[in-house]
């Protein structure tokens, strides 16, 4: 692998072996602010698959941050070492130093594998940590909660874009995945009178759902054909490549999942097939904003307030994909690369 051959300000390796703490920190961009972004604990198959991964995640950042106006950059913690190999708090607290010796140019906050208690004792060691006790985004499952405010309000300004209103009432959304975020989802669609057709593959979560807001349940492997409105990802990323989009029946996509694309070029193709497409960075910042107003010793009104502004922010894209003559994933990577150039 060429580590040199993706653009980033610095990429980090780290390692103490006294507590058996393995990391990467990757500080994409910091033009805007301090590269933000949680602390992923996973075991890769390899070094090489742990590093193209926090660049892809810190380089999201990057995009999310930007796109949102927030006064931020993008960055990524990943800890290679295994949970249980030894003390978790020396694990954490050992990172939370070589945080601190970046004095401020990275900030973490939890992630995959990361929990609020892992924040508790990098807070120990650091004050450029998110998500520790008491905190917004530790509060309940507040982050994804906003997080899917921003996605329904993000599918309304799709519905407006592709159909000139933004009612829900007879549209139906194909959600997948019924996690944290998919499970609000479907609240707030079904508190606004859509019809829900689920799926995921853990059957007592697709129940819940069924049972709690009348959705309709198909299996996980024909998901993808189900005939609706809008499909909305909220399970993993890369499911949108050359195989699955030929299979889609839907006339917009628009959802919680990271990473959607699996190439930037399937944006494009989703265009020219007539799907209206929401980039995921930007109908997904939820989480981040309620981060940001965080850092800045705001309250939940205010980060709800602040969320809101995803409506506005994704119909913006929309005109300048318009305007263009381009797809909406391109407006919205060329805004990124507007703002950052600036
Ligand atoms: N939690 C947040 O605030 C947040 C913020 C931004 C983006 N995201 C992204 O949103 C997505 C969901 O996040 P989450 O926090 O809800 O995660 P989660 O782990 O709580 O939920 C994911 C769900 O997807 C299901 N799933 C996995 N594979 C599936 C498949 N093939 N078909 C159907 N269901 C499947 C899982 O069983 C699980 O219920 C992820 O891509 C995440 O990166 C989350």
């Amino acid at each position: 692998m060429d580590v040199f051959e993706q653009k980033y300000e610095q990429l980090i390796f780290l390692q103490d072996p006294i507590v058996r703490l393995k990391a990467i920190i990757v500080i994409d961009n910091s033009k805007l602010g301090p590269a933000l972004g949680g602390c992923r604990m996973w075991q890769y198959e390899s070094e090489e698959d742990a590093i193209q991964d926090a660049l892809r995640l810190a380089r999201g950042m990057t995009s999310k941050s930007a796109v949102s106006g927030l006064p931020f950059g993008g960055g990524k913690a990943v800890i290679l070492s295994h949970p249980g190999q030894g003390s978790r708090e020396q694990l954490f607290r050992a990172l939370g130093r070589h945080i601190e010796s970046l004095q401020g140019r990275y900030i973490t906050g939890m992630d995959l594998g990361t929990g609020v208690a892992d924040m508790d004792w990098i807070r120990q060691e650091t004050a450029y940590v998110t998500d520790t006790s008491g905190s917004l985004g530790a509060e309940g499952e507040f982050t994804a909660k906003m997080t899917a405010y921003g996605v329904f309000l993000g599918i309304k300004a799709a519905l407006k874009r592709a159909y000139g209103t933004e009612a829900l009432q007879h549209k139906v959304i194909a959600v997948q995945g019924l996690g944290k975020v998919g499970y609000q989802l479907c609240r707030y669609l079904h508190q606004a009178g859509a019809q829900l057709v689920v799926s995921d593959v853990n059957s007592e979560r697709t129940q819940q759902v069924v049972q709690d807001f009348g959705a309709k349940a198909l299996p996980p492997e024909d998901f993808l054909q189900t005939t609706c409105d809008i499909f909305a990802p909220c399970a993993l990323g890369g499911i949108l490549h050359d195989d699955s989009i030929a299979q889609l029946n839907c006339r917009i996509i628009a959802g919680g999942a990271n990473n959607q694309l699996a190439e930037r070029r399937h944006g494009d193709k989703l265009h020219e097939l007539g799907i209206l497409y929401a980039p995921d960075y930007v109908i997904n910042a939820g989480g981040i904003i309620v981060t940001s107003v965080e850092l800045a010793g705001g309250d939940a009104p205010t980060a709800e307030q602040e969320v809101e502004k995803i409506f506005d922010t994704l119909t913006n894209v929309f005109t300048i994909a318009d305007n263009k003559g381009i797809s909406p994933s391109a407006a919205a990577d060329d805004l990124t690369m507007q703002l950052l150039a600036k």
